[in-house]
């Protein structure tokens, strides 16, 4: 873990890295989140991962049914489902994961702040399709070593940056699914204005995801025309579900 965290972002980490490993014999073939963003996008849709979160530290706080909510999402021709599996600050857990893996047949990411090998080993043998894998978080030793350990069970990486200098560590290691978050982990704060600068610098040979603060067609149009293929949003669709058949 870099030495610079503090506050709660230091706290999850611990967290996290005490998080008991889940072991069950995996059930589901894995499904490509990154070739299902490329087919909703070749058939002229929005490609976008909903996200399940019951809670967040930016305020939300939402009592839904996961399956209702999961499955209404996959009916709408999402690329992909996203489950925060996080316990302390988002009220997720391994269980969410499990049951949406168990129910539906798009891929699922398991969405949690990984800093151990043993988070992975659950994320796979729960059902997970894709981890994501936060700059910020990781020093760029654990960051390459947990990717090449995801990869090994055939899992999509996200590599997920929030800022120019994260960037650079995504870029110079070729890892080929970019998140660019547009919330500043520590304040919280939402930019898509910062968001669209950094997803200019990516190439377009990457997979761009924009993650956070997306509430309108408006902003998916503005972060694609900045390059993004796909978009993950949590709070909008959280709070109301149908705003889906909007944004697709
Ligand atoms: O959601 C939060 O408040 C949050 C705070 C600090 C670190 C991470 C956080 N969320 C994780 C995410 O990346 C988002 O859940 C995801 O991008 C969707 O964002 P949104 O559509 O804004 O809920």
């Amino acid at each position: 873990m870099p030495r610079f965290l503090q506050g709660w972002l230091a706290d999850v980490i611990r967290f996290s890295q005490q998080r008991p490993e889940v072991y069950k014999t995996r059930q589901r073939p894995i499904y490509s989140l990154k070739r299902n963003i490329m087919v909703k996008k070749s058939e002229g849709k929005n490609p976008i991962i909903a996200e399940f979160k019951r809670k967040s530290p930016s305020g939300l706080n939402v009592n839904s049914d996961i399956i209702e909510y999961v499955k209404f999402m996959e009916a709408n021709d999402v690329a992909g489902i996203s489950v925060l599996t996080e316990e302390k600050f988002f009220g997720g857990s391994y269980t969410d994961l499990e049951r949406v893996a168990e129910n539906v047949s798009v891929p699922v990411l398991m969405k949690d702040f990984v800093v151990t090998e043993k988070q992975i080993n659950t994320a796979y043998s729960l059902g997970a399709d894709a981890v994501l894998l936060i700059v910020r978080i990781l020093t760029e030793r654990e960051l390459i070593s947990l990717y090449k350990y995801a990869k090994s069970y055939k899992l999509d990486v996200i590599v997920e940056v929030t800022n120019e200098e994260e960037v650079e560590i995504a870029l110079r290691n070729n890892f080929d699914i970019i998140g660019v978050n547009s919330r500043d982990l520590s304040s919280l704060d939402l930019s898509l204005e910062k968001a669209e600068r950094l997803l200019k610098l990516i190439p377009s040979d990457r997979i761009k995801i924009a993650e956070s603060g997306i509430r309108t067609r408006d902003d998916i149009h503005r972060l694609k025309n900045a390059g993004a293929d796909a978009f993950l949003i949590g709070t909008t669709l959280m709070q109301d579900p149908n705003k889906i058949k909007e944004l697709i």
